[in-house]
């Protein structure tokens, strides 16, 4: 929470057992349960899930359309035709097998309404937008890293609040190849929630040189939090902060404006439900969503730490007795 000295924004950050249970009280249940067994049932706003995931697929082609003439700029040495418009920009999706994939090819969807060229990487396919973008005529690419290369602009939508662990095939090839390519020209990349690969609740941004096989190498450019900042967002926000003060790694001026953005999306709480997740110190008194806007830059904003387990309930909350 601000002091009456420094009047700096602040967002509070979700933990990933914090972000998932929230998760399922948006739509009426709590992991493990059914709905209707939910003692929150009553209260809960019963979203559905395809709804919640448009939200958050808006919000993703929105970021991307802000950052879009940034990553043209970024990669090319003569000036960019604004003219030209979004047509010029092919955009990578990257998607992976959870609900941040669903994100992705929402995401897709409106950035082809939107005039971009995306093109989807979808290993695992099987949620609905997928189907979506086939009547659409969008291409899906097999090969990860000749998209990559093709591509001005990458998001990331391969893992979210969910990722535990070493990273599996199919998606270890990905992000080594991310993890590899870390200075410019490369497509500029929008990860969601958490870049792809880093540890969700460890907020250290780690080692000034991190070896070769830590995910921390791959250092997107701009990061969209859904609902609130995991502690991972910080590693970022440090991450980008110790690279300017490294002076930058020689990229246009135009795109250093967005580098290292943090964004917030994800227009889905009440008072109540912010209240009890200790997230409503920023929203009762500063709202970062200005109209229609679907995100919002939060990068001069503070993150304050999650609260802990014990708070508000939490501990219990998250782990109800039969989920252990
Ligand atoms: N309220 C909100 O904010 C909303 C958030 N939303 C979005 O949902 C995201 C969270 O979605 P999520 O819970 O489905 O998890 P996500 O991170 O996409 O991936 C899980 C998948 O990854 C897999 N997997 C895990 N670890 C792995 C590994 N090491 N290597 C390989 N695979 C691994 C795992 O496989 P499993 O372990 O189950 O076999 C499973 O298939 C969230 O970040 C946000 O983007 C919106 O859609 C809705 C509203």
């Amino acid at each position: 929470m601000s002091s009456t000295a420094d009047t700096t924004p602040t967002l509070r950050m979700l933990r990933a057992a914090q972000a998932q249970q929230l998760d399922a009280e948006l739509m009426a249940a709590r992991p493990g349960e059914s709905a209707e067994a939910s003692p929150d049932h009553a209260l809960s706003p019963h979203y559905v899930l395809p709804q919640l995931m448009e939200l958050a697929g808006i919000a993703c082609a929105e970021v991307v359309g802000h950052c879009a003439a940034a990553a043209v700029r970024g990669l090319v040495d003569d000036p960019v035709d604004d003219r030209a418009g979004p047509a010029v920009i092919r955009v990578l999706v990257a998607c992976g097998p959870g609900n941040q994939g669903g994100d992705g090819l929402v995401a897709a969807r409106h950035l082809h309404h939107m005039g971009f060229r995306p093109t989807v990487w979808y290993p695992k396919p099987g949620r609905n937008p997928y189907f979506q973008l086939r009547d659409l005529e969008v291409p899906f690419a097999t090969d990860f890293a000749s998209a990559y290369d093709a591509s001005e602009l990458l998001l990331d939508t391969l893992f979210g609040f969910s990722f535990s662990g070493a990273v599996r095939a199919p998606f270890d090839q990905p992000l080594a190849l991310l993890r590899d390519r870390t200075r410019a020209p490369r497509p500029f990349t929008v990860s969601v929630d958490v870049p792809s690969g880093w540890p969700v609740d460890d907020g250290d941004v780690g080692p000034a040189d991190v070896d070769a096989d830590d995910p921390r190498r791959f250092l997107p450019d701009a990061l969209l939090s859904l609902t609130a900042p995991k502690p991972a967002a910080a590693a970022f926000v440090a991450a980008w902060a110790r690279q300017r003060s490294r002076g930058g790694d020689g990229a246009s001026a135009q795109a250093d404006g967005l580098r290292g953005s943090h964004w917030l999306g994800g227009r889905f709480l009440s008072r109540r439900l912010a209240r009890a997740y200790g997230l409503d110190d920023a929203a009762a008194s500063a709202v970062p969503f200005a109209g229609a806007s679907q995100s919002a830059n939060v990068t001069a904003w503070r993150l304050a730490p999650a609260l802990p387990a014990s708070a508000h309930g939490l501990a219990e909350r998250a782990a109800p007795p039969h989920a252990q």
